[in-house]
């Protein structure tokens, strides 16, 4: 058997993969995304699978019953149903490879603080030395407020990044990023995407019937983790042997094989720091600094913000919560760990010798990308 490219990897299955154009559950291809796992599982790859498809699965489920329902409503009943539903099939189809899954509903919350964070990672990393394969859908029944995720190509990074993985793979129903809108017939997929290219300009705000993102979430979350250091690659999920050929034990050699990958950056970023790249909105308190410590914090890694640069505190936040740092123009140059509360940091700006508002190992900044 050939050696896979990579040893541990996230896979991302969006609902489009997972579904027929009349939107009942595609059993066929599920079936051979199921089979491509147990192959990689076997060849030694632990895999964490995202699996959208429960609003969907549970909409066609339901598609017979005429009640009135408002949107909020209608995705918690049919996610109640078709993430069960989801799920048995994954389970069943598994269990004929002699392989078990398991399920882990998540909420955006629970990667708010380090606390919550380190306690799913302790989950699926349980699950994974285990031998059972992680699969990860948002808990839709409840997660209704602001704090969703923005959909589950954001939800796959945060796996990706706080697993350590060296590959994420993201399965849609195109082949990949094209230069343009892919249905018109001179846009040309794009096979490479540099560390820090931006290739913004190409992504139409479309997206498919079942989708909920679209393109735009997926080039964001792709950019954001490959500069993590870990390769991500977009690609259609219904394309015989695409998993495996990607990781180069398929059919296809992997270079042949239509996707888009975004080259990893070459930073080690540390769990710390890969838990407060994806900590933003999760902000408690903006600390407004000056010219000199908005400089400070942009020309070098390893700055700490001390409260002689900041000029003004927002937000009444508790030590350990993240704050945003803004400079004079209001532009949220940075982020990071609070090292004191709201009020002690208050009563110490633009004092000097002062213990820093942020230290340099909990802040965040663009150059730690
Ligand atoms: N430049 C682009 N390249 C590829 N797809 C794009 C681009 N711009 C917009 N899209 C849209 O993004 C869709 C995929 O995202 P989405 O509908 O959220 O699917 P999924 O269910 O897989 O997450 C495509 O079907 C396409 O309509
Ligand atoms: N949690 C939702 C998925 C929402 C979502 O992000 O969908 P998609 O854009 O198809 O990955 C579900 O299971 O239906």
């Amino acid at each position: 058997m050939q050696t896979p490219l990579y040893r541990r990897i996230a896979l991302k299955i969006g609902s489009n993969v997972l579904t027929r154009p009349d939107g009942t559950l595609d059993i066929t291809t599920m079936s051979a995304l199921v089979d491509q796992v147990a192959l990689l599982r076997k060849a030694g790859v632990e895999i964490a699978m995202i699996s959208s498809g429960a609003v969907a699965a549970g909409r066609s489920e339901l598609r017979n019953m005429h009640i009135q329902l408002d949107s909020v409503s209608a995705r918690q009943l049919y996610s109640s149903v078709g993430q069960a539903k989801l799920i048995n099939r994954y389970y069943e189809l598994f269990r004929e490879h002699g392989l078990t899954c398991g399920q882990v509903l998540t909420l955006k919350e629970s990667f708010a603080t380090r606390r919550h964070y380190l306690n799913q990672k302790n989950c699926m990393e349980v699950m994974l030395s285990a031998g059972i394969i992680p699969v990860v859908n948002e808990n839709d029944t409840v997660s209704v407020t602001d704090l969703m995720f923005t959909d589950n190509d954001e939800l796959s990074g945060l796996v990706a990044s706080m697993l350590g993985m060296q590959a994420l793979v993201i399965l849609s129903n195109v082949d990949g990023v094209f230069t343009g809108n892919p249905s018109e017939p001179e846009s040309r997929l794009i096979r490479t995407v540099q560390p820090g290219a931006d290739i913004s300009g190409c992504i139409s705000r479309s997206r498919s019937s079942m989708g909920r993102g679209g393109m735009d979430t997926k080039y964001r979350t792709a950019t954001k983790i490959a500069a993590e250091g870990i390769a991500v690659m977009i690609a259609s999920g219904k394309r015989p042997g695409i998993v495996t050929s990607l990781l180069g034990i398929g059919p296809e050699p992997s270079e042949s094989v239509p996707h888009t990958l975004f080259m990893p950056g070459n930073t080690a970023t540390s769990q710390m720091k890969k838990w407060l790249a994806h900590s933003e909105d999760f902000a408690k308190g903006i600390l407004h600094v000056n010219d000199g410590a908005a400089q400070a914090m942009l020309d070098r890694v390893g700055t700490s913000l001390l409260p002689v640069g900041v000029t003004y505190v927002e937000g009444n936040f508790e030590k350990d919560d993240i704050v945003q740092v803004k400079d004079p123009a209001g532009t949220t140059i940075a982020w990071g760990r609070a090292g004191c509360d709201a009020a002690t940091a208050r009563e110490a700006i633009g004092c000097r010798d002062r213990r820093p508002l942020i230290h340099a190992d909990y802040l965040y900044t663009e150059l730690n990308t």
